[in-house]
């Protein structure tokens, strides 16, 4: 009888993957972040990227940012975190615990609204606003609230 495939990918290969698969359908020039929430018996819960919200044409979006509020991306874009927890269709319950794999070290904003969701663990790709203001009030939420983070690599292909 032949054996079973030992060479599979790790549950956190599997689930960053699938972040970075959802952050290709971002339509940001500059950072494409993408999330993927796995809850604690490895099912994937949801994904999300960071984009326009419903009903705003992405096309037609001024993908840049500006010195005028109102022509800068970042008041608009929401946040591939905030995306998978709003895609999910099933009981927040289910997020109690569960895992989110980002390819971007999440945000303070995103921070508060995974504690708030029940997510137990962050994992992520980058971290490139390291040391930033942001950064450094997401890792106090983090820490404070209870909630892990740690870093993993993906092995180039
Ligand atoms: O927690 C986060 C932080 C940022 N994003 C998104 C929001 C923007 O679309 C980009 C950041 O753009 P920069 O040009 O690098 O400022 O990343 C996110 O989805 N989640
Ligand atoms: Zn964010």
């Amino acid at each position: 009888m032949p054996g079973k495939r030992t060479d599979v990918i790790s549950w956190d290969e599997f689930f960053m993957r699938a972040a970075v698969a959802a952050s290709l359908r971002s339509k940001d020039p500059n950072t494409q972040v993408g999330a993927c929430i796995a809850d604690t018996n490895h099912r994937i819960l949801s994904v999300g990227y960071n984009g326009t919200p419903r009903g705003l044409e992405d096309d037609e979006f001024p993908w840049g940012t500006a010195e005028n509020p109102l022509y800068d991306k970042h008041n608009y874009v929401i946040h591939a975190e905030a995306n998978a927890i709003l895609n999910y269709r099933g009981s927040l319950k289910d997020m109690d615990g569960a895992t989110v794999y980002v390819t971007l070290f999440p945000c303070h904003e995103c921070a508060k609204t995974l504690v708030q969701a029940g997510i137990g663990e962050v994992v992520y790709l980058d971290d490139k606003y390291d040391g930033t203001e942001d950064n450094l009030i997401s890792k106090n939420i983090l820490d404070r609230c209870g909630v892990s983070w740690r870093q993993m690599s993906l092995a180039a292909e």
